[in-house]
């Protein structure tokens, strides 16, 4: 649609400039592998590429290819991985809060309550290695254990995270909700340039697999067979069992970074009140999370990350075709996987 006055005409051509300013920024040699990659029509940026099996933006596909290079992981970290709208926000704020709760006893000046997650557990490809919106993050001053975030698929980690001992924490959730999630999400933040993007038309790049970090099937597969063959590496979560039993899941997550709950912790409510902390309802509320920002080329209302947190939330969205549709996907990709996902919330009593 053309823009209908000065200002939005304006506005768009500024966004337009941005977005032709960030491919300018690319390396030589990123400017040259984006040539040469398949390239469909993005969602929020002009165009995605498919790299290494994924598709990116061409942006990404920058910060990607420098974390390849340059990350160095130590043994003690954790990096939190995920296909986006997956429930990341949530399970960075678990881990920060079981693996850092030595150091802040008292809750009440926790961190979490005046930082969003992302900016406690940065992820690599839109901080840490992201130089083209002049994101920096100095590592040496990142308290130990680090703990990192990532979309990357397990195929395209920095060798180093696979190598050294290093553990992941992997979340995914059943992919009805990750679309009208991302769908969502995508719409709030898209740039003034892009028009919205028709639920109808998203769909159907979704189910070709044509989404940023997608196909989203694969994502998960890769994870959860690396999780299978070295667990004590890999814990693979779901979003509907967090919400199921997050007590029971913030105990499997402290055991597997090696730091259990001790009876005296568990007798003086630590579980409790790290699961308060995080949820849904306390985040959503905090100053931070109502009006702060982040990122620096695209900035985005932390708000946005909390939305409804609901299992099921997709039936609003979805015509029977696309039930069809997307059931048949699942099956066919997930189905001789032994992975399978809950997508009604039973214990609602809506
Ligand atoms: N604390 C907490 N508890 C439970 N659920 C939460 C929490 N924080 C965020 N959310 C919901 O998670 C969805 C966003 O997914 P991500 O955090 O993976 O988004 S992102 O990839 O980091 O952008 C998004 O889901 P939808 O509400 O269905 O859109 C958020 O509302």
């Amino acid at each position: 649609m053309p823009p209908t006055n000065l200002a939005d005409f304006t506005n768009k051509k500024m966004d337009h400039e941005q977005e032709a300013s960030e491919e300018n920024k690319l390396s030589q040699d990123c400017k040259e592998l984006i040539l040469s990659l398949p390239r469909e029509k993005g969602w929020i940026t002009p165009y995605l590429y498919l790299f290494q099996g994924f598709w990116y933006s061409s942006t990404e596909i920058q910060a990607i290819n420098t974390f390849q290079n340059q990350f160095q992981a130590k043994d003690n970290d954790v990096v939190i991985a995920s296909v986006p709208k997956s429930g990341t926000t949530w399970l960075k704020a678990l881990t920060f809060a079981i693996l850092h709760r030595q150091y802040f006893p008292s809750l009440e000046n926790h961190p979490l309550l005046i930082f969003n997650p992302h900016e406690l557990v940065p992820p690599f490809e839109f901080v840490i290695y992201d130089e083209i919106n002049g994101q920096t993050h100095d590592l040496s001053k990142m308290p130990e254990p680090r703990i990192f975030g990532t979309h990357v698929p397990f195929t395209s980690l920095a060798k180093s995270i696979k190598e050294t001992d290093c553990k992941i924490i992997y979340i995914c959730r059943n992919l009805f909700d990750t679309f009208v999630s991302t769908w969502v999400f995508v719409n709030k933040i898209m740039p003034k340039f892009l028009p919205t993007l028709p639920l109808e038309e998203a769909f159907e790049r979704y189910c070709e697999g044509i989404i940023g970090f997608g196909p989203s099937w694969n994502h998960i597969l890769d994870y959860w067979k690396e999780s299978i063959a070295r667990p004590k590496k890999v814990l693979f979560l779901k979003y509907e069992d967090l919400k199921e039993n997050v007590h029971f899941n913030v105990k499997k997550i402290a055991e597997f970074l090696g730091c259990p709950f001790t009876k005296e912790e568990e007798n003086s409510e630590v579980i409790e009140n790290i699961i308060k902390l995080c949820s849904f309802e306390k985040m959503k509320e905090l100053k931070v999370n109502k009006s702060g920002t982040m990122g620096k080329g695209r900035i985005v209302e932390n708000k946005y990350f909390f939305r409804k947190a609901e299992i099921g939330d997709w039936v609003n969205y979805f015509s029977p075709s696309m039930v069809e549709k997307l059931s048949k996907i699942i099956e066919e990709k997930l189905s001789r996987s032994g992975l399978s996902f809950r997508v009604y919330d039973f214990n609602s009593s809506s």
